[in-house]
This record gives C-alpha cells, sequence and structure tokens, in this order.
C-alpha cells in the first residue's frame, strides 16, 4: 500500500480537481459520508445498535473541519444525534468548508462555539463519542489555542475518538506527534495512507487505520512521486517482484540457494553469532559457514550441526584482529554472501579489518552491530571505496545515530525522510529498525515494514534479522528485496513466536529463528 506525504496529498488534491475535474465539494461530501460510515460501524461493532449515541464532531477552520461537517450531516441522517463543536466562528470557515457550513446552518444541527467558551464543553460525558475534524494535512506546528485545549479535552473526555484523515496534532509525514495530539481510536485516512500514520507515536496515536476511497483515483498520477511503501503480501509482489508463497525449483540443490559466510561472535558474544547462522540456515540458504575466533570453535562444535565453522586465528584470546581480514576474504572467495557484525566486538585493528572487507568484498555484504560501530568510528561511508556490489547496513535507532552523526532521539524524529536521505547519499540499502522498520533504497524509494511485535526487542533479535536477510541474499534476491522480504519475515516470525508463549515477554530470538 502506497502512502504520500502532506505536500503530495496535496498535489493529488490539485491533480484531481484541476486535471480531471473532480470537484473539490464531490470529494469533500466522499470524506465527510466515508469518515460517518466508519463511525457507525465502530459504534455497531461495539454495541450493534445506534440507540442512545450522540456525538460531538469538533470542527477546525480548514478542509478538515469541512469534512467533519458532512461527516456530522450523514450521522444525523443515519440516526446517530451529533452537537457541532466550532474551534473558530462558524463565519471564518472559507471554500468547500463555508459551503458545508451553509448546509448544516440550514438543517439547524447543535452547535456549539467553542472559540466563545469561557468553560469547557457542557456535560462532555453525556456524548458518547467524537469526531477530530479539527486539523488534517494542512497543520502547521503544534496545535494552537482553542485547537489544543478541545484535543486535551477530547483526549481526558475517555470518550472513543475518530479522527478524520489523521489525528489533530499529528506530523503527516514523519509520524512525530505535537503536544496534544488527538489520542484516536480510529482514524480515517483519506484516499491515500499518510507517511506519519506508519510510523510511531503518530501510529499509536491513530488507533485502527483504515484508508477510504473518495473519488481520487487510487494510482498516483503519473510523475506524481508517493513517499513509500508498506509491505504487505501483495506490494512484496507487485512492488519488489517477490512470489511470497515463492517454494523452492524441485531441482534445487544445496548450490542452488547459496551460501552465506558469517564474520561475527567473540568470546562474551559468541552467541550473536551462532544466532546470526542458524537464522539463515532457518531462512533458506543452502549453507552457511560461520568464521569465528578460534578459541571459540571447539565449544561450538555440534551447536548447531548443519553449520560449517571456520576458525580464525586470534591468538587464544577469542577477538578478531586486522589480521582476520585476509582469512575472511579468502573464505568468502568460494561463497555467496559476507555478513559481519554479530557479538564481533571492538578490537584494536578493528577500523583496518573492517575497511579490508568493505574495499575486497566482491559479494553482497551485510553490514550490522558492532561493524556499524566501527564503520562509524572510521568515518568509513564517506572515506572507504566500496566494492561494485551490495552493500546492507542494519542500524537499530542509536547505531544509526552514530553514522548520521544525530542524537538518537532526532532519528526517530523523522524515521523515513533520514533513511530516504542517507541510503540515496551513501548509495546502501539501509534497513533502519525499531517497530515499523523503514526500508531505504540507493535509489530512494523507501518500505515500511508492519510485521513484528513488541517481544522481539530482546538481545540477538538483529543478529536473526541479519542472518535471515544474508540467506535472502544469497538465494538471489537483491539487496532491496532481501530486506524488505527479510524484515518481512523477521517481524512475521516474531509475531507467530510471541503468539505461541503465555506471555510474550518471555520471547527469545532463538524462539523467531524456530518460527521462521
Ligand atoms: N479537496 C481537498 O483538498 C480535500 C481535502 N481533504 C481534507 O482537507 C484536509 C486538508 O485541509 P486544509 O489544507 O484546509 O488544512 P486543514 O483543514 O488540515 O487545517 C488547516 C487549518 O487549520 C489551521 N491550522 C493549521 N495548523 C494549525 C495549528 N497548529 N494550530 C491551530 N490551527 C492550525 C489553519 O488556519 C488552517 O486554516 C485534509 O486533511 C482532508 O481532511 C479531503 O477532504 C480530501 C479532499
Ligand atoms: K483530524
Amino acid at each position: 500500500m502506497e502512502f504520500v506525504t502532506a505536500e503530495q496529498m496535496r498535489e493529488v488534491d490539485r491533480y484531481t480537481i484541476q486535471e480531471i475535474g473532480i470537484p473539490a465539494i464531490v470529494l469533500m461530501e466522499n470524506a465527510g459520508r466515508a469518515i460517518a460510515d466508519e463511525v457507525v460501524r465502530l459504534v455497531m461493532q461495539r454495541k450493534d445498535s445506534l440507540a442512545g449515541e450522540r456525538w460531538l464532531v469538533l470542527i477546525g477552520k480548514g478542509n478538515n473541519g469541512g469534512d467533519g461537517l458532512v461527516c456530522a450531516r450523514h450521522l444525523t441522517d443515519a440516526g446517530i444525534p451529533v452537537t457541532l463543536v466550532y474551534a473558530v466562528a462558524p463565519d471564518q470557515l472559507g471554500g468547500e468548508a463555508a459551503v458545508q457550513q451553509r448546509i448544516v446552518e440550514a438543517l439547524d444541527l447543535p452547535r456549539i462555539v467553542y472559540a466563545d467558551e469561557a468553560e469547557g464543553i457542557p456535560d462532555m460525558r453525556s456524548y458518547t463519542g467524537i469526531v477530530d475534524a479539527l486539523l488534517g494535512t494542512g497543520t502547521k506546528g503544534a496545535p494552537r489555542g482553542v485547537y489544543a485545549s478541545l484535543i486535551v479535552e477530547a483526549n481526558s473526555s475517555g470518550l472513543p475518538i475518530v479522527a478524520a484523515d489523521i489525528p489533530s496534532g499529528l506530523d503527516a509525514d514523519t509520524g512525530a506527534v505535537y503536544d496534544p495530539c488527538t489520542q484516536a481510536e480510529l482514524t480515517v485516512c483519506l484516499a491515500f495512507l499518510k507517511a506519519g500514520l506508519t510510523q510511531y507515536p503518530g501510529a499509536k496515536a491513530a488507533g485502527e487505520v483504515v484508508v477510504r476511497y473518495i473519488g481520487i483515483p487510487p494510482w498516483l498520477p503519473a510523475g506524481l512521486e508517493g513517499a513509500g511503501v508498506v509491505l504487505t503480501e501483495e506490494s512484496l509482489e507487485s512492488e519488489l517482484g517477490l512470489d511470497a508463497g515463492r517454494c523452492r525449483a524441485p531441482d534445487g540443490h544445496k548450490g542452488t540457494y547459496g551460501h552465506v559466510l558469517l564474520a561475527a561472535g567473540s568470546l562474551p558474544m559468541s552467541g550473536a553469532g551462532l544466532l546470526a547462522a542458524k537464522a539463515a540456515l532457518r531462512a533458506g540458504c543452502g549453507l552457511a559457514t560461520w568464521a569465528l575466533p578460534a578459541s571459540l570453535l571447539p565449544h561450538m562444535l555440534g551447536a548447531v550441526p548443519e553449520l560449517m565453522l571456520a576458525p580464525i586465528a586470534d591468538g587464544g584470546i577469542g577477538a578478531w584482529d586486522s589480521a582476520a581480514a585476509d582469512e575472511v576474504l579468502r573464505l568468502l572467495a568460494a561463497r555467496d554472501v559476507l555478513a559481519v557484525g554479530p557479538g564481533l566486538g571492538r578490537f584494536p585493528g578493528e577500523a583496518e579489518f573492517l575497511r579490508a572487507l568493505w574495499e575486497g568484498a566482491p559479494r553482497p555484504l551485510v553490514v550490522d552491530a558492532d561493524a556499524l560501530g566501527i564503520l562509524a568510528a572510521a568515518g568509513g561511508l564517506t572515506a572507504w571505496k566500496r566494492r561494485d556490489a551490495a552493500t546492507i547496513l542494519t542500524p537499530h535507532p542509536g547505531e544509526m545515530a552514530r553514522l548520521a552523526g544525530l542524537t538518537t532521539a532526532e532519528v526517530q524524529r523523522d524515521r523515513i525522510g533520514l533513511a530516504r536521505r542517507f541510503a540515496t547519499e551513501h548509495g546502501v540499502t539501509l534497513v533502519l529498525k525499531g517497530a515499523r522498520s523503514v526500508i531505504a533504497a540507493s535509489d530512494g524509494q523507501v518500505y515500511v515494514n508492519v510485521t513484528g511485535h513488541p517481544g522481539m526487542a530482546t538481545g540477538g533479535s538483529g543478529d536473526v534479522l541479519t542472518g535471515i536477510i544474508a540467506a535472502m541474499l544469497a538465494q538471489g534476491l537483491d539487496a532491496v528485496q532481501a530486506s524488505a522480504f527479510g524484515a518481512y519475515l523477521h517481524g512475521l516470525a516474531g509475531e507467530q513466536a510471541a503468539a505461541a508463549r503465555s506471555n510474550p515477554a518471555s520471547l527469545l530470538a532463538g524462539d523467531i529463528i524456530e518460527a521462521l
């Protein structure tokens, strides 16, 4: 499913109204009606009768408010009495919203002009629900004045809130929320999903999100870019050409499914390498070799019988050093993909080691965990010359902050925008992990993964993802396919593993592997 920024939505609106010729008032009528439909659906889901319902419809000054006025009319006609709550004096509405205002005036719908109220909304608790039609994609900055106090009142009312297009107080592009921001039960998003609804905390403020057709053709006009695509089975096929139900070719053999090499693990974090290697096998690569410090090897014998182990001289201390790069590159010559980083540790000569792999590996390279820390510390992204092969970085927000020279908060403030800029600037495929992982291709295309479960925030979960992505590359997927499909499967496996446990907090990264 495609998503757009506020600016792109305005462009689509303009194109639809001016080039195609569908009048704005028609779009607004359809929008308000769709919102009313969804309110009725919500009520009927809860108590399969509209009896006793009384809703407030909060009306802003712009077209979002206009949608709310149409919605109020349709709710009334459906049998749910409404009271309009104007954030501004009704005569301040303009354009299509003013047309709608005159209609509700003619219908004499009950109204409160909140702007004039000294105190809050009278007997808020006598109502049963609220439609938030205060601010939509025209929001500029944090809700001000009357808008802010209405949002605070609505949020503290305890009543279910249905947001028109987006929750008021949400940044429609990034998913950041202003203070205050409507906390909705349901968001009825109009025409196209807005980017901010795909990222936390916006995704939480929105509640359930439904995208409703309002007459705007559901394809983007030629030349008009969207902001990205949400990964679903359909979009994995239509956008990424993946046969999500892909089964193995009957005549396949081990070599057909590729050979993954992992340079991972160190004495205090040997498990990370094991998790990544096992995940790669579970994710379907034909063969996997784990290059690890020699002194760890005896302890790993038989841990995963299917896994090949390659000892790297470590002087008996269970750590890596710069000389290890030659051996890794020698092993890579007979393998298809290199994943470096899980449990690697930090060590003297780390920059030389990673630079040798970055500049010497003629195969797709997945860089994760400590290898990302080394890359950031050495400034490798700008200083080193990568071989002409795919490069995938899989940072969590903290690692992304170090790579981009930002704070973690700054990374989380605009995950989609940052990921897109970073991937295109450095010519890499970026997987910015965290709830709703963002996969950004070097050509600027962005995907958001919505599978996953909070229980997956556990040590080793990232190592498992690295193994999955490496296995997808080994099976012939390109960097973007491997990253997107890998994240999708990782999240799906995590959901299934969590569902199988009485308390999802007890989930272990290993459970995700078993669920693959
Ligand atoms: N024909 C169209 O353009 C359509 C627009 N649609 C609706 O129209 C919305 C966009 O409408 P607009 O562009 O008029 O803008 P909005 O209705 O989102 O709000 C903008 C108005 O709110 C005020 N405002 C902005 N930021 C504020 C803040 N931080 N605090 C207080 N007041 C603030 C401004 O005075 C402005 O008039 C969409 O979200 C959607 O709901 C949909 O009906 C689709 C069709
Ligand atoms: K709204």
